[in-house]
């Protein structure tokens, strides 16, 4: 066991990620030769693998990594860990005689009420147990953009608090960069790329590929500014045993598009050896590989590697510090990174990928190897969706409703908006009109649920495409509506235009007719004809009814 634990919890990665990263650089900053270990000191789990609490006692010090979600709440993984805390007497491990410290990061976003509530639970719980907090308690806001400025400032601060206090024998560290993998090319024939001969259970190392059954367009608006469509998975559940409940998530592993890997393989100066076969191993243990072992260059950045990330100030600093002999280059990169805001406005709010941050100074200008980006940028993210579909109706299918991200001023376009943008046009190109996509899905299980046998009035308030889940949601009552009475639904639906993205109009029209009274929608069109309205004024219009 080691004697440093980084503990993350969370739901769609950052956190995770921020952990990895947290060991990896400390583990960095240690002279291994002058330690009396082979192993890495700080062990990298997620909470949900501490099997109870008490056993955090078994650490000298633990760096904890917390998202928050719902309301302030604990992400799925760490509930069962949170609510075992609190059950623990004041003054646990000072009672029986442990020393036991710790660091917190908690990741969140400042426009939520309970900004960072996750990690101020957990913080306030292990103080009243008397573990001992060390350095500021760092908090990365994804409200403002903030997250990885936050996050490296935080870092900075810690790693060298924790060396003075831990007292490590520490390597010289220079601007020089040092590969964390070795890279040998190889005429081996590629490994198989997501193993498809994998059988269930299906999950984020494991993800099923599903085939696409349909693929339709929502929106009706001239120039497809806002894109909005529906897309449903085969999930062919004899054979996978794939499941899901009504209000649950689906995540699909996105690919990067031909294009966006081209220029990252010029940038890193290997598009002429696309296709090459390599083997690419880690060699300490703080990254593990994530894409199969041989692979070619191509295969690594379209399916595995996030080349798309943004990228933060302190990576572009080192980039203009080791990677470039060219002073004009140099200098660019240096004014661009002499500010956090200047950086903001710069780079991360035009969501400037490397390659494109990089083009306009000339790709022969840099010679920077793809393990850097490897390191830096990690594994292509799962994108989660709000489930459109009711299990009650369909069980063998899965219905999710995206909306395209693209933004024409700033040529943004969300890794996969791009990919569902491909598909449409395939689909329109085939002659039949038929989809021959399979895509890597899974499941995630959430606390999102209608109540149960509750005859209360429900309320559902969203604007836009947040509409997902209450569509599934109203087609699972309006099927439990022909055996039960059923409550009455108020659907309060925000939108730009009625006749451009009502999402589900002819549907909830349908329905409506069939539940008789018991669904009434209200529309609030923020950029119709008439008056700006939002749902908030019609709730207030109606706040007198009796809910
Ligand atoms: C549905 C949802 C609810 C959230 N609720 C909160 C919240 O109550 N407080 C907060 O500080 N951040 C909240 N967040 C922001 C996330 O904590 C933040 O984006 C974080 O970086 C996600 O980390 P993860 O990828 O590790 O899960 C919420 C995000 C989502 C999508």
């Amino acid at each position: 066991m080691t004697p440093y634990l980084v503990c993350y919890s969370s739901q769609t990665g950052t956190s995770k990620k921020l952990a990895v990263d947290f060991a990896h650089e400390i583990e960095q900053t240690i002279d291994h030769d002058r330690i009396p270990t082979e192993e890495n000191m700080f062990e990298v789990k997620n909470i949900s693998e501490i099997e109870k609490p008490e056993d955090l006692s078994c650490w000298i010090l633990i760096c904890f990594f917390i998202s928050s979600y719902g309301d302030g709440e604990q992400c799925s993984d760490g509930e069962q860990f949170y609510n075992s805390l609190r059950h623990l007497e004041n003054d646990f491990f000072k009672k029986r005689g442990k020393q036991c410290e710790f660091t917190m990061f908690g990741c969140g976003n400042s426009l939520y009420d309970s900004y960072q509530g996750a990690a101020n639970n957990i913080q306030k719980e292990l103080s009243r147990l008397s573990f001992h907090e060390i350095g500021k308690f760092g908090k990365g806001d994804d409200g403002c953009n903030m997250l990885m400025e936050d996050y490296d400032e935080w870092k900075l601060d810690t790693i060298s608090l924790l060396q003075k206090l831990l007292k490590f024998p520490l390597v010289q560290r220079t601007n020089e960069y040092i590969s964390q993998f070795e890279v040998t090319e190889s005429d081996e024939a590629e490994a198989v790329l997501f193993d498809k001969s994998t059988g269930p259970p299906y999950h984020e190392d494991n993800p099923f590929f599903a085939r696409i059954k349909n693929i339709e367009v929502l929106t009706n608006n001239e120039f497809d500014v806002k894109k909005v469509v529906r897309v449903s998975f085969d999930l062919e559940q004899k054979k996978t045993n794939l499941r899901y409940t009504t209000g649950d998530h689906i995540a699909v592993y996105p690919s990067n598009s031909e294009s966006d890997v081209r220029s990252f393989l010029k940038l890193v100066g290997l598009w002429h050896k696309r296709n090459q076969i390599v083997r690419i191993i880690p060699v300490g243990h703080s990254i593990r590989p994530f894409y199969p072992i041989p692979c070619s260059y191509f295969n690594i950045c379209k399916y595995y590697l996030e080349i798309n990330a943004s990228p933060s100030r302190k990576m572009i600093h080192f980039i203009a510090n080791t990677f470039t002999e060219d002073d004009a280059a140099k200098q660019s990169l240096v004014n661009m990174t002499s500010n956090a805001e200047t950086f903001a406005k710069n780079v991360t709010s035009r969501h400037l990928t490397i390659s494109k941050l990089l083009e306009p100074l000339g790709y022969k200008n840099f010679n920077i190897p793809i393990t850097f980006f490897m390191e830096s940028f990690g594994k292509l993210k799962p994108r989660y969706y709000s489930i459109s579909s009711s299990s009650l109706e369909f069980s063998d299918m899965v219905d999710m409703t995206v909306s395209l991200d693209k933004d024409s001023d700033s040529h943004f376009e969300g890794v996969f908006s791009k990919e569902l943008e491909r598909i449409l046009d395939d689909k329109r190109t085939s002659e039949i009109c038929q989809i021959d996509t399979r895509l890597p899905i899974f499941m995630e299980t959430s606390k999102f649920r209608l109540p149960i046998n509750s005859k209360k009035p429900i309320l559902l308030i969203c604007a836009g495409v947040g509409v997902a889940p209450f569509r599934a949601f109203i087609r699972e009552i309006a099927l439990k509506s022909k055996n039960a009475e059923i409550s009455k639904i108020y659907l309060y639906y925000g939108l730009r235009r009625q006749d451009e993205d009502f999402l589900y109009f002819e549907e909830l029209n349908e329905i409506k007719k069939k539940l008789d009274g018991m669904l009434e929608v209200n529309i609030a069109e923020s950029r119709g004809a008439g008056p700006k309205v939002y749902v908030q004024n019609l709730l207030e219009r109606d706040r007198i009814q009796n809910w």
